[in-house]
């Protein structure tokens, strides 16, 4: 019995158009009904929002078997916080701020057990291999796990090349808000230089056979970077979403009482 099939790999490698969005709000119940909402692919934030190992793994729990397949983001390339995350379940990681081809098979070979990579042995413990029940997730667990490395600044753009040539790469994500940060334009990930800098790069990750990812709240500029080949689409944060529906609804609320 195999490692369990990691079927948002086997759809980007199709190069299938997949939308998902963030999940913010680490919390499992909050988790589950964002798998109810019909998204490809639901992303846990391991970088931004106040996620650790347990709600992490709670959120994947409560994801299995949902439909949306899950994403863990984590805080940095850290090998040891990589092989926790994929112990507990995680088979397709998104690891911020990669800025050179050494650092991304850094970090590829530390989602591979040897002699692939560094990846460390813990399968009797892990929620990964079914906690032991299944006897051949050491030999098989690599084959399953989906990497994505996330290009944000303007050292990754320019390695971006380099980057996309290391083998077993599955993806790459260009991060918006930090890359226009370091453009100098920080908190303007809408501004033109930016904007081209991002649909300039996913042309490159689709041309060199790779999923391109973004996260784009803004309709027109999705649509360019769909355009743009752009096939790991994050379109929404259940954090702001959540967030700007109660002071919408507030609001309105607000105006009929003061109407009244
Ligand atoms: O730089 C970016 O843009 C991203 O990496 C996405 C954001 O980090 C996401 O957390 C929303 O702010």
């Amino acid at each position: 019995m195999p490692a369990p099939i990691n079927t948002l790999k086997q759809r980007l490698a199709r190069e299938e158009v997949l939308h998902g969005i963030w999940l913010g709000l680490a919390d499992p119940y909050a988790a589950e009904i964002a798998a109810t909402a019909g998204f490809d692919w639901l992303l846990i934030d391991g970088e931004h929002a106040p996620n650790d190992i347990r709600s992490i793994s709670a959120q994947l729990a409560v994801i299995a078997g949902k439909g949306p397949a899950p994403v863990v983001r984590l805080r940095n390339d850290d090998p040891a916080g990589i092989k926790q995350a994929l112990d507990i379940g995680a088979q397709t990681l998104l690891i911020p701020m990669i800025e050179d081809a050494g650092q991304a098979e850094r970090a590829l070979r530390a989602t591979r057990y040897p002699p692939e990579g560094i990846r460390g042995v813990g399968s009797a413990l892990a929620r990964a291999s079914g906690f032991a029940a299944i006897p051949d997730y050491l030999t098989t667990a690599n084959d399953q796990i989906s990497l994505i490395l996330q290009v944000e600044s303007r050292a990754g753009m320019a390695a971006l090349d380099d980057i996309l040539a290391v083998e077993g790469v599955d993806g790459v994500f260009i991060g918006p808000s930090d890359l226009a940060a370091d453009m100098g334009f920080l908190g303007q990930a809408g501004h033109p230089e930016v904007k081209a800098a991002v649909l300039d790069g996913l042309r490159r990750i689709r041309a060199a056979g790779r999923a391109a990812g973004v996260l784009v709240i803004d309709p027109a500029f999705l649509a360019e970077c769909r355009a743009a080949g752009a096939n790991f689409l994050g379109v929404g944060i259940d954090v702001t979403l959540y967030a700007q529906a109660l002071r919408r609804l507030a609001s309105e609320v607000g105006r009929q009482i003061g109407a009244i």
